[in-house]
C-alpha cells in the first residue's frame, strides 16, 4: 500500500490514477487545479468504462501532507504552475514520476520537487479527452511506460505491477529511448501545424516533410548520446502513416481547443539543442515559431 498523489488529473493523469486504482494495493489523491466533477476512462477497444474513485483536490492547501509517490502528468510549460502541489507532496524520500514528453524531464521538475526522487518516464499511451471529465485510451499503441532500469524505476515497476491499464518497462540506454519517443513527438507537431489528425501524414509532401523533420531531429539526438541511426526516421515516420486516420496528438487536442501548445519541449528542444551542437534544423526553424505564435492564444 502506498501513498500516490497524481498531479494534472488530465489525459496521462487519469489513466496513471486507472492503473493505480487497477492494483487494489493504494490509496490515490487526484490533485487538480479546478474540480472536474467525476472521471471516467473509457477503452476503445473494449469499450469499457471506469470511474476514478481517487478524491479530488483543487488547491494544495488541500494536501494533508507528503505522498510516498508523485505521478506528474501536467504539461511541460504546466510544472511551475504546479509548484504548489509539489512543495506540499514532495519530501527527499517521495519519488516523483514525470509522465511528460520531453527530454528535459529533471531539468524541469527537479526545481520544484525539495530533493525528492525524479524519475523520468516515456509515456506512450494514446489518450484523447472526449468530454467533461472522459479520457478515452485509443490503443493504437500498447500502453506502456519507459523508465530508467535502476531501483527508482524497479519501485515504480511494482507500484503499478498488475494493473492492466499500463505496463512500466525499465530501460537501460534511457537517452535513446527518450530521443526516440521524441522524435515522434516533434512529427506530431506538424498535425498541430496543419490542425489535423494523423490523416495528414498520407499526403506525400507532408510525408516528406516528416522525414525531413525526423532526420534533423535524430541528428540531434545522437549529438546528445541516442543511438540513433538516420535510417530510423522512416521507421518513426512509418507509425504516422500507419495510424488510423483519426488517431490525433495531444499537442493537437491543445491546438483544436485554443490551448496553450507544448511547443517548446517537443519540437523548441530539437532547435535549442541542435543549436548548441551546430546542427542544422531546418523543418524545426520554420515550425517552431509556427508552433509558438499558435500557442500564444
Ligand atoms: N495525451 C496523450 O496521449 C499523451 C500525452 N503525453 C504527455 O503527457 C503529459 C500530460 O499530457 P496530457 O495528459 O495529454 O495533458 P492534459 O492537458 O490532458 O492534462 C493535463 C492536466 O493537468 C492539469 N493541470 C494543469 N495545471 C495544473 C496545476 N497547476 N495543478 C493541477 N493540475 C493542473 C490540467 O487541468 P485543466 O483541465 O484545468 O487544463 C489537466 O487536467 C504531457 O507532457 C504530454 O505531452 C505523453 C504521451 C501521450
Ligand atoms: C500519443 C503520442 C505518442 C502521439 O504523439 C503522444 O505522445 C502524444 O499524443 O503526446
Amino acid at each position: 500500500m502506498a501513498d500516490i498523489a497524481v498531479v494534472g488529473p488530465g489525459a496521462i493523469g487519469s489513466v496513471a490514477a486507472l492503473a493505480a486504482q487497477q492494483t487494489g494495493r493504494h490509496s490515490v489523491t487526484l490533485c487538480a487545479r479546478r474540480d472536474p466533477g467525476a472521471l471516467r476512462v473509457v477503452d476503445d477497444l473494449t469499450s469499457t468504462v471506469t470511474e476514478l474513485e481517487a478524491p479530488i483536490l483543487t488547491s494544495p492547501d488541500q494536501v494533508a501532507g507528503p505522498a510516498e509517490w508523485v505521478l506528474l502528468a501536467v504539461k511541460a510549460q504546466q510544472t511551475d504552475g504546479a509548484a504548489g502541489y509539489l512543495d506540499a507532496l514532495c519530501k527527499p524520500s517521495t519519488t516523483v514520476v514525470a509522465l511528460q514528453n520531453g527530454v528535459e524531464h529533471i531539468e524541469r521538475v527537479a526545481p520544484y520537487a525539495n530533493d525528492a526522487h525524479v524519475l523520468p518516464a516515456i509515456v506512450w499511451i494514446s489518450a484523447e479527452p472526449t468530454g467533461p471529465g472522459e479520457v478515452t485510451i485509443r490503443n493504437n499503441i500498447s500502453s506502456m511506460i519507459q523508465v530508467p532500469a535502476g531501483p527508482d524505476g524497479e519501485e515504480f515497476a511494482r507500484l503499478l505491477e498488475g494493473a492492466p491499464a499500463v505496463q512500466v518497462a525499465l530501460v537501460s540506454d534511457f537517452t535513446t529511448a527518450a530521443w526516440r519517443k521524441l522524435t515522434t513527438n516533434a512529427i506530431a507537431g506538424l498535425m498541430a501545424a496543419a490542425g489535423k489528425r494523423a490523416v495528414v501524414y498520407q499526403r506525400p509532401d507532408v510525408r516528406e516533410l516528416a522525414l525531413a523533420l525526423a532526420t534533423e531531429t535524430l541528428a540531434v539526438a545522437r549529438a546528445e548520446g541516442a543511438a540513433l541511426p538516420e535510417s530510423e526516421a522512416e521507421a518513426l515516420v512509418g507509425i504516422f502513416e500507419a495510424m488510423a486516420p483519426d488517431i490525433g496528438s495531444s499537442i493537437l487536442f491543445d491546438r483544436l481547443a485554443g490551448r496553450e501548445l507544448e511547443w517548446d519541449a517537443r519540437n523548441g528542444v530539437v532547435r535549442r539543442l541542435g543549436r548548441r551542437h551546430g546542427i542544422p534544423t531546418p523543418v524545426s526553424d520554420v515550425l517552431v515559431p509556427l508552433l509558438a505564435a499558435a500557442s500564444d492564444g
